[in-house]
């Protein structure tokens, strides 16, 4: 394959600034620059030439085909963080003849060299994203191959039972067929078992991953605009003493003791003949009920029951206006808010409890494939079981990329950064 170059540090001013090469000839393309490497996996102190035009002092260091990231020859430049210096040694590499890389291509280069499955793939992108704790933590596993491992196990179990299948197949006498042992059926027993797992698993993990939303709404002038403001400690949306004034959803994301969510401002709740504001409240009712949870806000404690979901939180505002609601919170005072985001965060790790490994619908419907491929299996003939027992196995290397993979690899690149 050509050799793909990028800077894989933000492009922009820096202390230090990367440039990354893969494929072969990576290694000769930075000796033009640098001067002999003559070791893989050391660090050299480099004077970088462009003719006898000096570039920059850098460290460099390069990896063998085989022992990299990509899988192929790769060269690593740290250079001063200078844009000015940058653009000079990716242009130097261009004149060489080499590409500039896509988004996503030195790992999609690792996952066609075999050096990463395709979920480890979706964990780093993950990875990339992650802004909370639970994220990171989530990502770092599947990342880690844990769920490729895992797959591991599961086909190990398939191909023991296929191999008693099929040996029941080959000693049978023509007349009188043997029976499928029952081990066979207590292997693919325990495998549903843990596939079942992993997918009871999957609405937590998915949670983690893409985190929550929490709709705050109420009646006009209910405070709901200055709750999103305190809690951003900063002017997110406007406030005034009119009722209906919000009337777009303002998405406010935060990291709640670990927990990504987004919380949405949205027009207070009252039948209006101002048509843009009833477009504002329905959008409101709309997005209300698609979040994760409502947290209704009023001054008296009332809330709308069309929109009242098991598990939403009922607040009273403005605890500051009458000093014996010690239950409400003030966006004034700041009474109470701590209270309510540990309210909050308490409601929502219950529900990502048992989050599993599985946190993407592709890995899930993998998953589901192969629970639904060995399902009732009770009494099938050896033909038909080694059927399905194939039909499982394929479902997990669909899992791990080995087969079909191509319809999602765009996808997932485009997503990743120029350099990854
Ligand atoms: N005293 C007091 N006033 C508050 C408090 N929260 C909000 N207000 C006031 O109540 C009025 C309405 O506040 P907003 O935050 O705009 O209310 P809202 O629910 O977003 O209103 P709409 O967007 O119109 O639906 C403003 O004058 C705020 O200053 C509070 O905790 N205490
Ligand atoms: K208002
Ligand atoms: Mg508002």
């Amino acid at each position: 394959m050509d050799v793909i170059f990028a800077e894989a540090t933000p492009s922009g001013r820096g202390g230090v600034s990367i440039i990354r090469l893969s494929g072969s000839g990576s290694r000769s393309a930075v000796e033009a620059l640098a001067g002999s490497l003559p070791q893989p996996r050391q660090v050299y102190m480099r004077a970088l030439r462009d003719h006898d035009d000096l570039l920059d002092h850098a460290l460099v260091l390069w990896f063998e085909s085989g022992h990299s990231f990509t899988g192929e020859e790769v060269a690593e430049l740290q250079l001063h963080g200078a844009p000015v210096i940058v653009r000079r040694v990716l242009r130097f590499f261009a004149e060489q003849g080499m590409r500039p890389a896509e988004a996503g291509e030195f790992t999609r280069r690792a996952f066609l060299n075999g050096k990463m499955d395709l979920a480890e793939v979706e964990g780093l992108g993950d990875l990339l994203e992650a802004e909370t704790e639970a994220q990171r933590r989530m990502a770092l596993r599947l990342s880690g191959g844990e769920l490729g491992r895992r797959s591991e196990d599961w086909r190990s179990m398939l191909i023991r039972a296929g191999a008693l299948v099929e040996s029941s197949v080959d000693f049978a006498d023509e007349e009188v067929p043997e029976d499928v042992p029952d081990e066979v059926f207590r292997i693919l027993a325990d495998l549903h078992q843990q596939l079942t797992t992993q997918i009871s698993g999957f609405a937590a993990a998915e949670r983690i991953r893409a985190g929550f939303e929490v709709a705050v709404i109420g009646p006009p002038n209910a405070g709901k605009s200055s709750l999103i403001n305190r809690i951003a400690k900063r002017d997110v949306a406007l406030v005034s003493d009119i009722a209906g004034t919000t009337r777009d959803i303002i998405e406010l994301r935060i990291d709640l003791k670990g927990l990504a969510v987004t919380l949405l401002d949205t027009a207070g709740l009252r039948e209006s003949s101002d048509h843009v504001e009833r477009m504002g409240v329905d959008r409101a009712r709309q997005r209300a009920m698609a979040a994760d949870l409502r947290l209704h806000l009023s001054e008296t404690g009332e809330c709308d029951p069309s929109l009242w979901q098991e598990g939403d939180i009922l607040v009273r505002s403005k605890a500051d206006l009458d000093s014996g609601r010690g239950d409400a919170i003030s966006s004034v005072t700041g009474q109470g808010i701590d209270q309510l985001l540990e309210q909050l965060h308490l409601i929502l790790s219950d529900r990502i409890s048992g989050a599993g490994l599985v946190s993407h619908e592709r890995q899930l419907l993998s998953l589901m494939d192969a629970r639904l491929a060995i399902s009732e299996i009770e009494g099938l003939p050896p033909e038909l079981l080694a059927e399905a027992i194939r039909r499982a196995a394929n479902s997990l290397d669909r899992l791990l990329g080995r087969i079909g993979a191509e319809e999602y690899l765009d996808v997932i690149f485009t997503s990743f950064c120029i350099g990854k």
